[in-house]
């Protein structure tokens, strides 16, 4: 807590320093985390460490799971048990997987056949597990949504899943200040979907990069909880850690009966509020970045390439290369519109599209859908339309539109009403596009092959959407409104429905929650089980053939498409690295692609000469692929921060050289196929020769890790007096952070046990002597 004369501090500063539970002196910080949200795409092999190490989840009642990514969502009247539900082999792997390990760890899980399950970052904020001030993680990159009630929240890899799961802590570093200011009324037809989405157009999906991007401004003041959340969700698109909104009225009277929030009224929930007062930015708070927008140069925007910074206004036409100065942006420009099938200057307005995808945690909320059903209602979806479908967040957000009679309208006008998941979002279960469709989409991604192999996304507002699936074409949702723009109003508050209803029994939270009787209790006697810290091969000096990658902003995507996140390994990925550049349409390779020419197929280094390699997703999936090909560094201007982490977290070394001239040396050594020489313990990088072309910079704690080949779960299980001193704190002043409600039972205070050798670290191999920090 500040003291009397302590400096000005932003939201984000107050959090990240409220979670301290150690910080060494290179800046490293131990950080406690309040809420983990586990899926099952990236805690299989996460929940496998645990086994292997023979660890358990250190705070199952500050962890959350469901199955979302790889659901169908076709209707479960008949849903027995996943096991027969789900029909592709893989994901119904990944879900059986799921159902397992909560039931191993004792976790609290919202499976098919529970109304409660959804997105996983519809489903925290709804039962009322995501709060004001709290740290909360998951692995996935749009955890960043959670910010929207002024908490830090952020995507993880899946080793930091298993750092969390053991520890319920992270090793993080303090990211920048930035904040984004809309000021103004916003027009009509313009949504929060449409304020991020010009944002991202302005800053760049850079933009954000190594910040924490806090949204203020009236124009934010005024939105809905929801809508704040669509703004959120989106700050990873801005290459930001993560996206906050202080706290208000607004957020507390969203959070009153949710099931997991303190009860309203009670005593804890007087004093949560007081805290959650305080978390506002502080008068002179300083900003690293600084951005300003004014609400009135917000239009209906849509995107017309592959990244979503590819936006503009609906009125707008599609640009050319020509448009672009930079050399970079030209290239990406020319990819993307060939991708897109697009010419330059065709007006956005007259591109046709295929299919109407509403759905994503971006924009599949309750509001979302009324917003969208106001559009849609009395009219029918237009005769070129393949197929337009409407997937709802989550189990309680389709009950309470059922209620509401939303369902009927979509129905009536030809969309189809389907059950919750994320869907056509990233298509890991059957609702994707086929090559070439062109899809009006709510979600949050438009990278090349992201809803199926080469289809074409608009990223868009969920009315927007309406009106495309009406139109058959883009549209601007201001003329279906019969120049009363003002009936695009913004939506009605979210009725509490009866299943977030206040629940004082634990009997009634086990009927409703449906928590199996043979799970738990799992109490906390993880904390102590044996310091072992040594776990991954060392990284000294790596000598090797390096391959030039001349590419800017390369997502997580494609490096490895969403059709190989179905495993539960860490292994075995390398031959789908870089899969949609790697091979053609038809399956053989292509021969123009870096890594299929000699001698580029024994690549121990990667150069990539623009900026932001790795933006997008949290797939750990990602630096597996690299590791498993032979890549072990990564040599870049700049990266995605998650990217960047989980790099780390598998004994990989990627470098940031931000030098032009030094950059390019190193690329020619690569375009020239010589070997070069990454020395990590100097820091420098040589020609096959041993010439110098460039020295590097990285963190003291990180080299450490690598140089010594450490497991930091191991490390930070060393510091258990630590984090049980921060925990019996957290009790004393933020009593509603422990148990979340049904789990409370469970949760016998801190349990200490001593300390037991562990046999095997947690990627299998056997331990070999604990290492100091
Ligand atoms: C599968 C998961 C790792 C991924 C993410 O992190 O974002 C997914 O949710 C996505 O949207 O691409
Ligand atoms: S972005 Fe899409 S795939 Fe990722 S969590 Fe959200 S809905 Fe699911």
């Amino acid at each position: 807590m500040p003291s009397a004369n302590a400096q000005p501090r932003t939201l984000y500063d107050k959090v990240f320093e409220d979670h301290i539970v150690n910080a060494q002196p290179d800046g490293t910080v131990l950080l406690y985390i309040d809420r983990h949200l586990v899926h099952e795409v990236t805690s299989p092999q996460a929940f496998e460490g645990l086994k292997n190490a023979s660890r358990k989840v250190r705070r199952p009642d500050c962890t959350l799971a469901t199955t979302d990514h790889n659901v169908p969502t076709t209707p479960r009247k008949n849903f027995k048990n996943v096991a027969d539900f789900v029909k592709e082999e893989d994901s119904r792997l990944q879900c059986t997987t799921l159902e397992e390990n909560v039931k191993d760890f004792g976790l609290t899980y919202f499976g098919l056949g529970d109304k409660n399950q959804g997105i996983v970052h519809i489903i925290g904020p709804e039962q009322g597990f995501t709060l004001p001030g709290t740290t909360v993680v998951c692995g996935d990159s749009h955890t960043s949504t959670h910010g929207a009630f002024g908490a830090l929240a952020f995507g993880i890899g899946t080793s930091e899943v298993e750092h969390v799961l053991a520890t319920q802590c992270l090793l993080t570093k303090k990211s920048k200040n930035m904040r984004v200011q809309v000021d103004g009324k916003l027009a009509p037809g313009v949504s929060s979907k449409d304020i991020i989405l010009h944002v991202i157009g302005v800053i760049g999906t850079a933009g954000g990069t190594g910040a924490v991007i806090e949204f203020c401004g009236s124009a934010i003041r005024g939105l809905s909880m929801e809508a704040r959340m669509s703004i959120c969700n989106m700050s990873i698109e801005a290459g930001a850690r993560a996206g906050m909104i202080a706290p208000d009225q607004n957020t507390y009277d969203y959070l009153k009966g949710r099931p997991l929030a303190p009860k309203f009224d009670s005593n804890e929930w007087k004093k949560a509020v007081n805290y959650w007062n305080s978390l506002k930015s502080d008068e002179g708070a300083k900003y690293d970045i600084e951005v300003f927008i004014d609400a009135k140069d917000i239009s209906p925007t849509v995107s017309w390439g592959t990244s979503p910074q590819d936006v503009v206004p609906i009125t707008g036409v599609v640009p050319g290369p020509e448009d672009f100065e930079d050399a970079n942006k030209k290239a990406s420009c020319k990819r993307a519109l060939e991708y897109m099938g697009l010419t330059p200057g065709t007006k956005m307005e007259d591109i046709e599209v295929d299919k109407v995808f509403i759905g994503s945690c971006t924009n599949a909320r309750i509001e979302d859908l009324r917003a969208a059903a106001e559009i849609v209602k009395g009219r029918k979806v237009a005769s070129n339309i393949k197929r337009a479908m409407v997937v709802p967040g989550s189990g309680n957000v389709k009950a309470q539109a059922e209620r509401e009679g939303l369902d009927k309208i979509f129905l009536d006008a030809g969309f189809e009403w389907r059950e919750a998941g994320c869907s056509m979002c990233l298509g890991m279960n059957p609702d994707i596009l086929s090559p070439r469709e062109r899809c009006a989409s709510t979600s949050n991604r438009n990278f090349e092959g992201r809803q199926g192999a080469l289809g074409r996304t608009h990223l868009l507002s969920p009315v927007m959407a309406a009106a495309a699936a009406i139109v058959g074409k883009l549209a601007d949702v201001r003329k279906l409104t019969a120049g009363d723009a003002t009936t695009v109003k913004s939506s009605p508050k979210l009725t509490v429905t009866p299943e977030f209803a206040e629940v004082d029994s634990e009997e009634e939270l086990d009927r409703i929650l449906d928590i199996p009787a043979d799970v738990g209790p799992h109490v906390n006697d993880s904390a102590a089980t044996g310091g072992a810290s040594a776990g991954l091969p060392k990284f000294t000096v790596l000598k090797g053939i390096a391959a030039p990658l001349e590419k800017a902003n390369v997502d997580t995507d494609a490096i490895i498409p969403k059709q190989f996140l179905k495993t539960i390994k860490r292994t075995g990925l390398g031959s789908a690295l870089f899969h949609p550049l790697r091979y053609n349409e038809d399956g053989s390779e292509n021969s123009s692609f870096i890594l299929n020419q000699e001698p580029y197929r024994q690549s121990k280094i990667l150069v990539v000469t623009g900026p932001n390699f790795g933006c997008g997703s949290s797939r750990e999936h990602a630096p597996w692929a690299l590791l498993d090909f032979g890549i072990k560094c990564v040599i870049a201007p700049s990266y995605a921060d998650i990217f960047f982490n989980n790099t780390f977290k598998n004994g990989m070394l990627p470098l940031i050289i931000s030098d032009q001239a030094a950059l390019e040396r190193i690329a020619d050594e690569a375009r020239a196929g010589r070997e070069i020489e990454v020395d990590l313990p100097n820091q420098v990088i040589r020609d096959a020769a041993g010439k110098e072309l460039s020295k590097f910079d990285v963190e003291e704690f990180r080299k450490h890790c690598l140089v010594e080949g450490l497991d930091d779960i191991g490390l930070t299980m060393q510091m258990e007096d630590k984090i049980a001193r921060f925990e019996q704190k957290r009790t004393l002043d933020t009593p509603w952070l422990d148990g979340s409600g049904y789990l409370k039972k469970w949760r016998k205070g801190p349990v200490m046990v001593e300390a037991v050798p562990v046999p095997k670290t947690n990627r299998g191999e056997v331990k070999t002597d604990p290492v100091e920090w």
